[in-house]
């Protein structure tokens, strides 16, 4: 359907949807039999088919000049020049820059005009400074208090400080560097104590090494964790300065509250106030993915998000990966309804993508106030949310298939895997292969159900009963990756952290602060004493009032 162009772009994109509501996904793959040709994106390592979504051309024409109305070319150009984009905070957003490269030259100059040479130096002094501390831990060299080994490490963080080593390290396990010692890298977030107790009850306090990750290093989560810590390795190692010194590195922005917590000046890795916590795992907060693969695979890690970064300045709206993804977005979530939106790798390795998106997408676009401080016109982020789709598919896809909310999803696997690069696998490899194949055939069959419904089969399924139905309709991507390595996911996840600021864009919000997490940090404190058995300041509410009671008795 054509809309009248001369429409501002909202009420073109209204008219559309009207239309579009009438329109079944498999009625646009018969109009136009060369679908996939003209709605997939080759990029890199990254192929992204988004012709299972219910776009035409026209719809994207009408959500290029809806980001065009929204200044989006001068957000970019504003984000890249380091300028204060998270105004709340009056700070710059410049995890981008993590991932310039430490060299000087006309490829620079394009794609960071803005980055001064000292803030670039000081990047790669920290990423120097981790590389030297996790090449002496690889090499044996690290020792603790007693002089034996480190063996394990165990990161101490939470959030941002947590959820991007974690998914990370864990994607690129295949690549783990192997050491004499068998280093092993553990995580710890929760504040209860339950993973704490688990890991130190496998350790030995002789040859664990504590990395007390906080951007802030106020986060009590973190903090109360890393003094459990402290207590298991003085019990059994005493209490004396070379215990703090030998077993504990901080990475944070503070080097006066790490210095005050114990922290020795050379094992303290900084980072800056112009990198929010869900975009810094590119800086020292990533320390674990590069125990995991590498110092030269974390800069593989780098390269493939500065790849992105690059394309996402460069390409026009139409063949730009992170514009794409974020248009789609307000075209699901604002002009077809579609609230929620599923994240589902075929790749048991990225078991955490939908836990790190969380907080990427939500915390930076779940916001309903303008940077003008108006309410917003427009619903914001959709919630997110997913599993590893082979094992979702036993367990929520009956919902995806059958159920009565509309849901996009993004199907994201590698092409290539248990190759014969991979020598790792070299002696399963055929069998792991066959497991690969039967994995990409689900991903495959379970993208192409959704979108065309039973008719996805043949005419044979067109008497099914009504409970054996699939309506289908239900919009996708595929993110296909030549192969999960440390450079393809550096360019999907700089795409999706792009794709959030196209969309904050649009909505008019603020996308790198998080005002919403703080007032229940407040409350809890004003709870805890009463939780401790002393007389409560004040008087809560009877909800309040009675659970206190209930855990008290
Ligand atoms: O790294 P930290 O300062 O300890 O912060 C850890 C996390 O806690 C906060 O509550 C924020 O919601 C997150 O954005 C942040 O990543």
């Amino acid at each position: 359907m054509q809309v009248d162009h001369s429409l501002p772009p909202y009420e073109q994109l209204k008219k559309h949807a009207e239309f579009s509501k009438t329109v079944h996904l498999k009625d646009l793959f018969i109009q136009d039999p060369a679908r996939f040709d003209h709605f997939k994106l080759e990029i890199g390592p990254l192929l992204f088919d988004y012709s299972k979504q219910r776009v035409t051309r026209d719809i994207l024409d009408s959500l290029n000049q809806f980001a065009d109305a929204a200044q989006l070319c001068q957000w970019i150009e504003k984000l890249f020049h380091g300028d204060s984009v998270n105004n709340t905070e009056n700070r710059a957003a410049m995890h981008w820059a993590l991932r310039v490269p430490n060299r000087l030259g006309a490829e620079q100059e394009q794609s960071a005009p803005a980055l001064d040479d000292d803030i670039l130096q000081a990047i790669h002094k920290q990423i120097d400074h981790m590389g030297f501390l996790v090449d002496q831990l690889h090499r044996g060299q690290y020792r603790g208090c007693t002089g034996e080994v480190i063996t394990d490490v165990v990161n101490i963080g939470v959030g941002g400080s947590d959820l991007g080593p974690l998914m990370v390290s864990r994607a690129l396990e295949d690549y783990r560097i192997q050491t004499p010692q068998n280093l092993q890298v553990h995580f710890v977030s929760s504040m209860d104590g339950s993973q704490v107790s688990h890991v130190l009850h496998e350790l030995r306090p002789e040859t664990t090494l504590f990395i007390i990750s906080s951007k802030s290093f106020t986060t009590v989560d973190t903090l109360y964790n890393a003094e459990t810590a402290r207590t298991w390795l003085e019990r059994k190692l005493g209490r004396n300065s070379r215990v703090d010194r030998c077993h504990f590195i901080g990475v944070s922005t503070s080097k006066e509250k790490m210095t005050e917590w114990g922290i020795y000046p050379e094992h303290q890795l900084g980072m800056w106030d112009w990198v929010g916590g869900r975009f810094s795992l590119w800086s020292a907060i990533g320390m674990p993915i590069a125990l995991t693969i590498g110092i030269e695979g974390f800069k593989q890690l780098l390269a493939g998000a500065h790849f992105m970064d690059q394309h996402f300045q460069q390409a026009p709206w139409s063949e730009n990966l992170p514009v794409l993804m974020g248009l789609i977005g307000i075209w699901n979530t604002n002009f077809l309804n579609i609230k929620t939106q599923a994240i589902l790798p075929y790749d048991g390795r990225l078991e955490y993508l939908a836990d790190y998106l969380q907080q990427l997408e939500m915390e930076s676009n779940g916001k309903s106030v303008t940077r003008d401080g108006e309410r917003v016109k427009l619903g914001t982020c959709p919630i997110i949310w997913g599993n590893v789709g082979p094992n979702a598919q036993h367990a929520f896809y009956q919902l995806l298939h059958q159920g009565t909310e509309p849901i996009t999803c993004d199907f994201i696997a590698p092409a290539l895997r248990y190759h014969a690069r991979e020598k790792l696998h070299a002696e399963a490899a055929h069998e792991l292969q066959a497991q690969h194949q039967l994995a990409l055939a689900n991903c495959l069959a379970q993208s192409r159900l959704l979108a065309l419904g039973e008719g996805a089969l043949d005419e044979r399924y067109n008497d099914l009963p009504v409970y054996k139905r699939y309506y289908g309709n239900q919009s996708s991507s595929t993110i296909l990756l030549h192969e999960l390595n440390s450079f393809s996911l550096g360019a999907l996840l700089a795409a999706y952290e792009h794709k959030v600021f196209v969309q904050s864009v649009i909505w008019g919000i603020n996308p790198f602060d998080q005002w919403g997490v703080e007032m229940g940090k407040e409350i809890a404190k004003e709870l805890l004493p009463a939780l401790q058995g002393e007389q409560a300041s004040k008087q809560f509410d009877s909800s309040t009032e009675g659970l206190l009671r209930f855990i008290l008795q």
